[in-house]
């Protein structure tokens, strides 16, 4: 059978860009295709991802952020109340930590609680569009960003994945059935960009003026200064209780814009292995009415919070902890005026440094492609188990704007539009502004404050977003 002339120079031209790729871009891609090279660890697939997908939102930052990330983290030791206050802060002290809530500056919080700027209270205003964080009006400015609105480190992530071989797949679509051009993997990474880009929306969604500050209980949360390494030694037990609880600072934000009063009925969604607990139980009277429910959907995780309960409270304390074992997005009931949802993330730290048990194994991509229909869930069921006038607090330990700010607008967006349920997000710029001695907060969370870590103080990260549950 004979060629016509056009279909001839067709074929010619295919075989010529065939040959083009093989000769250029092969050898350029090389490294990618060596068949003796190793998989990536999963902590190295991690870093590559953050450089994919953080790097653009933060910008300048990032660097920082990254050699902080892979450097070791700093500690805070959270008082126990059950413990021998007095000694154990004199200890502290004496090694040089000091307590970082003892020394927040509060002078600044009625001249913050006043600030209306970005990010300030606006009485039942919605979000404004010029307020917003765009992430990719943002990358425009910065880099080069493609006709599908991928910014080059977000492509090369997906070329990645392709191979050079899609590369010659495009010159060939006119053979190839369309479905057949887009693999299972191609599609995961296409998911995975779509899941890690954060686009902000006009959402109706009041902002409450700030609550007054209180850090209460007043036992101390005690770090060690800017750019001091030192390490706390563990903690030793007075009548059975452990003097201190060692955790990231950050960590103590969600508990502190819980605002936990003695008498609270105190609901901690996702609470084990249990820093938060212990944190909520330091301000709660369990013999004066206040309750504290915890629940988890690991059975693992929760032996290691009834360890912790066990170590650092007396049993008539221990026992009055309501513990469940349920996934948190099954229905509980709507009798909580504080509620902690401190959900399953990135958990960016653990994700660079640490291989075992890390979600970016190959093998757990669909389950962290999961993350944010999770969270959202999550919060969905955190909200409709507070009760009006109650608080929620949303927090996370990712720099993932989808996971963090995306998660609020979504939510915000689905009640609006599927129930009566209203609630509002609370000013959180007080707590910002007298902590900022101890922390680097990022400038551009919309709906929260989110932790950047640095190496003058390697906390973080952390993302913590306060609402108000109106109807
Ligand atoms: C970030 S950790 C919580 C840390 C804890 N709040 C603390 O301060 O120690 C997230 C927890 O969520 C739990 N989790 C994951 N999916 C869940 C679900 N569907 N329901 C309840 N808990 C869940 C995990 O087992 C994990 O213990």
């Amino acid at each position: 059978m004979s060629l016509s002339s056009r279909n001839f120079l067709r074929l010619l031209w295919v075989y010529y860009k065939q040959c083009h790729i093989l000769t250029t871009k092969r050898f350029r891609y090389k490294p990618k295709w060596a068949y003796n090279e190793k998989p990536l660890k999963n902590c190295e697939q991690a870093l590559g991802n953050f450089d994919a997908f953080y790097k653009p939102f933060y910008r300048k930052d990032w660097p920082s952020i990254r050699v902080s990330l892979l450097s070791l983290p700093k500690h805070c030791a959270a008082v126990n109340k059950y413990g021998n206050v007095e000694k154990i802060q004199e200890q502290l002290c004496d090694i040089g930590a000091e307590d970082f809530l003892l020394s927040a500056d509060v002078s600044v919080q009625n001249e913050a609680m006043s600030d209306t700027s970005v990010n300030g209270p606006k009485q039942n205003a919605t979000v404004p569009e010029s307020s917003s964080v765009n992430f990719h009006t943002q990358l425009a400015n910065e880099e080069a960003v493609d006709a599908e609105g991928l910014d080059m480190s977000q492509r090369n992530l997906l070329e990645d994945g392709f191979g050079a071989d899609q590369h010659s797949n495009d010159d060939l679509n006119m053979f190839v059935p369309t479905e057949k051009v887009y693999s299972e993997r191609d599609l995961l990474l296409r998911e995975e960009i779509s899941l890690n880009s954060f686009e902000s929306r006009e959402i109706s969604l009041s902002v409450l003026p700030a609550d007054p500050l209180n850090f209460s209980p007043d036992v101390g949360a005690f770090v060690f200064q800017q750019g001091d390494v030192s390490r706390f030694p563990s903690p030793k037990p007075h009548h059975g209780c452990l003097g201190y609880y060692l955790m990231d600072a950050a960590s103590v934000l969600p508990v502190l814009a819980l605002d936990v009063q003695p008498d609270d009925r105190v609901l901690d969604l996702c609470a084990a292995p249990g820093g938060k607990s212990y944190l909520i139980l330091q301000a709660l009277d369990l013999h004066g009415g206040g309750k504290l429910h915890c629940n988890d959907v690991a059975q693992a995780r929760i032996s290691r919070l009834k360890n912790v309960l066990r170590l650092h409270f007396p049993q008539d304390i221990s026992e009055r902890v309501t513990i469940t074992k349920m996934n948190g997005t099954s229905t509980f009931p709507t009798i909580y005026n504080k509620v902690l949802v401190d959900v399953p993330c990135n958990a960016d730290r653990h994700a660079v440094t640490e291989d075992e048990n890390n979600l970016f194994k190959i093998s757990r991509t669909k389950e962290r492609l999961g993350l944010t229909q999770i969270q959202k869930n999550l919060l969905i069921s955190a909200i409709k188990s507070c009760v009006p006038g109650g608080t929620i607090v949303y927090s996370t330990c990712t720099l993932s704007p989808a996971q963090n700010d995306g998660v609020i607008q979504a939510v915000a967006e689905e009640l609006w539009e599927t129930s009566e349920i209203e609630i509002a997000v609370q000013d959180l710029n007080p707590l910002r502004h007298s902590l900022s001695r101890t922390f680097r907060f990022h400038d551009r969370s919309q709906y929260g404050l989110t932790v950047l870590p640095t190496l003058l103080n390697n906390f973080g990260p952390s993302y913590v977003s306060k609402l108000r549950r109106l109807k």
